[in-house]
């Protein structure tokens, strides 16, 4: 699932080439950052045991160095090269960097040229990374849940498929025709409410507040737990903790007695910016999936969620695929 949510990741990214085209340079990036993230959990866990634990010299914290500046070096050159065809105003991509990099010209013109406002490489370097490491994981997270669900549940894999069949036909998924997919919505909310691939909220408070009785001095740290709203019977009814995405039948705010319960991708002015974005490639994943293939679960598959980061299947997701 990761492979497949990389190819479109790097597509939307940097558009160097046709999706199934990624050049050995572009590879090696996503490489590495995909090894980033495994050092980054590895040296989360152990920084919580042990103070200090991220300064220390340990292999992994070396390698972890050189990791980042690599990624910083490659990105670095393909954004360069980027800015330079856009002054020579050689043909677009029309991917994500582009528009950052225009958007960010367009500022820097806009305030006559003074390089103090607009983002510096360095910042462009750094939203490439949490782009990636904010979308790619969540949604092929998703998209696994999903599909262990819908084997564990093969009638909503019919209904879905059924759905799928009805929509496109013969026809390759597009994107008008995932406007029309209902069932397939109403699943992915339902996965999204019991495995929420972000499973807490966390914010700092920065000035003394008061929230119903409780006063929350300035400088703490409160994290709303989203899993838990998310299967709380008193907001979602007795049948809370069971699969049922005929909840979302009329949409969210039906769906629940109480309208802010539903936060898989956050609340307020930080909500998940790549949201619509992460629906459609699901939608449009799930679709491809759902017409070519039957599935369901291999007897070796052990249900044991836990998060690192997101929440993942700990024994991963074995599947027997069937061709249709
Ligand atoms: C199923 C997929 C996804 C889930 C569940 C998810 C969830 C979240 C959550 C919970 C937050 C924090 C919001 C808050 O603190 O209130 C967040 C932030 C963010 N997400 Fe997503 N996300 C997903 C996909 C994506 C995708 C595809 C992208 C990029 C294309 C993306 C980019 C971001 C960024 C940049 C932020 C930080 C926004 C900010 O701080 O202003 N996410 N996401």
């Amino acid at each position: 699932m990761s492979g497949l949510i990389f190819k479109v990741y790097h597509a939307m990214l940097f558009l160097e080439h046709h999706l199934e085209v990624i050049t050995k340079k572009e590879k090696r990036i996503f490489d590495l950052l995909k090894e980033l993230t495994d050092l980054i959990v590895h040296t989360i866990l152990r920084a919580i045991m042990i103070p200090g634990y991220r300064f220390m010299p340990t292999q992994s914290n070396r390698r972890l160095k050189a990791i980042d500046k690599e990624i910083k070096a490659s990105l670095k050159a393909l954004i360069n090269k980027r800015e330079k065809a856009m002054s020579a105003r050689e043909d677009t991509k029309n991917d994500l960097l582009d528009l950052l990099l225009e958007s960010n010209l367009s500022e820097i013109q806009a305030h006559g040229n003074t390089m103090s406002v607009g983002m510096s490489s360095e910042d462009v370097v750094d939203e490439c990374k949490i782009f990636y490491f904010a979308g790619q994981e969540t949604t092929s997270v998703l998209l696994t849940w999903t599909m262990i669900l819908l084997a564990q549940y093969p009638e909503w894999q019919e209904h879905a498929r059924e759905e799928v069949v009805q929509v496109f036909g013969n026809k390759k998924p597009d994107f008008d025709g995932l406007n029309h997919l209902k069932v397939v919505t109403m699943i992915l909310y339902e996965v999204l409410r019991l495995y929420p691939p972000v499973i807490l909220l966390n914010r700092d408070v920065h000035e003394e507040i008061k929230l119903g009785n409780v006063l929350l001095p300035a400088g703490v740290q409160v994290a709303v737990p989203t899993i838990l709203l998310h299967q709380d019977p008193k907001l979602w009814g007795d049948d809370a903790s069971e699969f049922k995405p005929e909840r979302f039948a009329e949409g969210v705010s039906k769906a629940t007695k109480s309208q802010v319960s539903f936060l898989p991708f956050g609340w307020g002015p930080r909500i998940c910016i790549g949201q619509n974005f992460a629906l459609i490639e699901a939608k449009m994943a799930l679709a491809m999936i759902l017409r070519h293939y039957s599935f369901e679960l291999s007897p070796s598959y052990i249900h044991a969620p836990r998060t690192i980061i997101t929440l993942q299947p700990q024994h991963g997701a074995p599947m027997i695929l069937r061709k249709l």
